[in-house]
């Protein structure tokens, strides 16, 4: 990875306006937004918040009515080849041939460009060449979007935008898309993905962009977003419940509240407090002057999912 990311993507104050029957539409009302190289910067919002406008714009396939674009360096309206072909996307509904084959389509993409992925490698990788001699109209979503994948990395981006990467997947083929979207940031791409599935964006984002109806509601970290820089509660259970010898002995310097109403009575609880390593050290101490062996330890987090509930109820 790059010891420093440079920003290859970054939009100051876009606005968007639209026509519609209902009049003017205010889809994007002032978005700021950047990604790095060497990071993953997840693009969230409820539908209709922007998102796909936000990166059509990024892209260069639209127009800001008001604000700044620049994807590696240039404004990307007016940019021509050069700076295209350093640059992969992958769009939500594919936009593929639906009566090519993956393989023909991959050769065709491969062959525009000086310095192409190894597309035997890539194909192996994602699972394609299982089908990859099958019209892709009769691909089922999952394979689609695989092969949707590939063509965006086909030319060796610097910059890959990626809408719904992991929409309509298995398992097992989410999880080689995420080792697949890991190693391109490690090898120092700037990775640009939208997703309504929160887990994937808690998993792989570095940066994340909370937008909602054409605005901003938050950006940074998942840490910084789920307040996960100061001290988290803890839960744990217990099989028996604690005797009151237990409880009366529990660190001072901590604060154990018994949870439920739906819990086992006395056999599940919350810490609190726990502020340092020597706080930690105290409730690990508790727990072995009473003999106490906790089951299912957990921090209390908040998700990114709890974040994106209330900007977007
Ligand atoms: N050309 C257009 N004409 C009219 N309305 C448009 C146009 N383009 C986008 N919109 C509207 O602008 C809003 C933002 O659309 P956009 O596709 O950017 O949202 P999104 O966040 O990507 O949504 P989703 O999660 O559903 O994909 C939506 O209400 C959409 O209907």
């Amino acid at each position: 990875m790059p010891s420093s990311p440079s920003v290859l993507v970054s939009l100051e104050g876009l606005q968007k306006t639209v026509r519609s029957r209902r009049g003017d539409l205010h889809i994007l009302k002032g978005v700021d937004f950047h990604a790095r190289s060497g990071e993953v910067t997840a693009l969230l919002g409820p539908n209709g918040a922007g998102k796909t406008t936000t990166l059509t714009i990024a892209q260069g396939l639209d127009r800001p009515d008001c604000g700044t674009v620049r994807l590696l360096g240039e404004d990307p309206w007016h940019a021509g080849a050069a700076l295209r072909s350093q640059v992969g996307v992958m769009l939500q509904d594919g936009g593929l041939p639906p009566s090519a084959t993956p393989a023909r389509l991959l050769r065709h993409i491969c062959s525009l460009y000086r310095e192409p992925a190894d597309m035997a490698a890539l194909t192996e990788r994602l699972g394609i060449d299982e089908f990859s001699g099958r019209d892709i109209r009769r691909l089922s979503g999952g394979q689609k979007q695989r092969v949707a994948l590939a063509a965006a990395l086909a030319g060796r981006p610097r910059v890959v935008f990626l809408d719904e990467p992991s929409a309509g997947l298995d398992p097992v083929s989410r999880q080689l898309v995420f080792d697949l979207i890991l190693e391109l940031k490690q090898a120092g791409l700037a990775v640009v993905l939208t997703t309504h599935l929160l887990d994937d964006a808690e998993r792989l984002a570095d940066h994340v962009v909370l937008l909602r109806d054409g605005t901003v509601e938050r950006s940074g970290s998942v840490a910084e977003l789920t307040d996960r820089t100061g001290p988290t509660p803890v839960h744990f259970s217990v099989p028996q419940p604690l005797g009151a010898d237990a409880l009366a002995a529990f660190p001072s310097g901590l604060h154990l509240v018994a949870e439920g109403p739906s819990a086992p009575a006395d056999c599940t609880f919350r810490v609190e407090g726990l502020t340092s390593p020597d706080a930690w050290a105290d409730l690990a101490g508790w727990w072995r002057d009473h003999r106490i062996m906790p089951t299912d330890v957990r921090l209390l987090h908040r998700s990114l999912e709890e974040v994106f509930l209330e900007v977007a109820p």
